[in-house]
């Protein structure tokens, strides 16, 4: 449904994309991370036909975003990181003022009207002043403007940055409904939001796609080991060592509090059962055994993580350096 290839732009002498690739399927919903600067806003422009790309060529629904741009346009919702609303207009008044320049007119307006209000739960505002509505109320006008002709496409700049965390909740299970029927690009720099809403994620750093692939994948490709967290009653002295002496068990770290340690085993392999069973025997009291697993976030800082200096490639993840987030907490 959206196909980007090599895009490139460069404001004069700085290139804020380089050779961007990536694609979302139809009734996708795609996380778009990256930390600020990254490039996040530039490809945005570029697919909502807002601007040109120097060099490549992205296409929406088959038709190109540079020549074909009001093809484009009819099949996008966009909401830009700052709602497009009117506060001196009704929700309803709004919601026709943008219904007629996308060329709706009788039934087929106020049905779509009444559709979206539906949709984005807006009904018992819908003759209110956007001027008097919340910062959450305002974004979920901002959305049903989006899907009001309901595209097949949508592209959401940071749609819930502002919110209290009740709105927060709110907005992503909107989105989450929205998968299937549309195919959505979700940019975001908020990582628990990607896995939340997203099935697949691409990460751009430096203005380069660093990692395209489903948030599970993404933390497998640059797993190095297996980490098992255990906390323990009563830890003998010289516990590490004797942690370490589990058949399996490569290495032993002290965790953040007390009688929690943090055990390292060889990818693939899991000593969960050897190792419970060894603190039962020495009778020390097991209080909590559990794997640790790569968050999006360990992911994103490692792959983000050279964003002044060389960039790293996708194809290059394997070789970066471990997580240095994973705590026993
Ligand atoms: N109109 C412009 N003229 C010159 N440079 C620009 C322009 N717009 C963006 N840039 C630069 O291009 C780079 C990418 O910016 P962009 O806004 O796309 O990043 P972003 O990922 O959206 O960041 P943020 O999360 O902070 O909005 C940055 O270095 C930015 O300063």
């Amino acid at each position: 449904m959206i196909d980007v290839q090599n895009i490139t732009k460069r404001y004069g002498n700085l290139t804020a994309i380089d050779r961007v690739t990536f694609s979302v399927a139809k009734g996708e919903v795609l996380a778009f991370l990256g930390p600020n600067g990254a490039g996040k806003t530039t490809t945005m422009r570029i697919l909502t036909c807002f601007m040109p790309a120097t060099e490549g060529r992205a296409t929406v629904a088959g038709f190109d975003c540079a020549d074909q741009p009001l093809d484009v346009k009819r099949r996008i919702g966009y909401l830009p990181e700052t709602p497009p609303v009117y506060l001196e207009f009704t929700v309803s008044e709004y919601l026709t003022f943008v219904g007629r320049m996308r060329g709706m007119v009788g039934k087929n307006l106020t049905t779509a009207i009444d559709q979206s209000i539906e949709k984005l739960a807006l009904g018992t505002v819908r003759h209110r002043l956007i001027g008097n509505l919340s910062r959450g109320y305002r974004q979920r006008v901002g959305l049903a403007q989006a899907v009001l002709h309901d595209p097949p496409v949508l592209i959401l700049d940071e749609p819930t940055v502002g919110l209290d965390p009740k709105q927060i909740i709110e907005i992503r299970d909107l989105i989450k409904g929205l998968a299937g029927s549309h195919s959505v690009i979700l940019s975001t720099h908020i990582l628990p939001e990607a896995t939340a809403v997203c099935q697949r994620v691409v990460i751009i750093s430096g203005g380069r796609i660093v990692a395209e692939d489903t948030p599970d994948q993404l933390s497998a490709r640059l797993r190095h080991s297996e980490k098992i967290s255990v906390t323990i009653k009563t830890p003998p002295d010289n516990c590490l060592a004797k942690l370490q002496s589990i058949p399996g068990i490569l290495n032993v770290f002290q965790g953040q509090s007390a009688g929690t340690f943090l055990l390292e085993c060889a990818l693939g392999q899991d000593k969960r059962d050897e190792v419970a069973r060894f603190i039962i025997a020495n009778q020390w009291g097991l209080l909590e055994l559990r794997t640790i697993s790569m968050t999006l976030e360990d992911v994103f800082l490692q792959l983000t993580r050279h964003e002044e200096g060389m960039t790293p490639q996708a194809d290059q993840v394997s070789e970066l350096p471990q997580a240095t987030q994973e705590t026993a907490s």
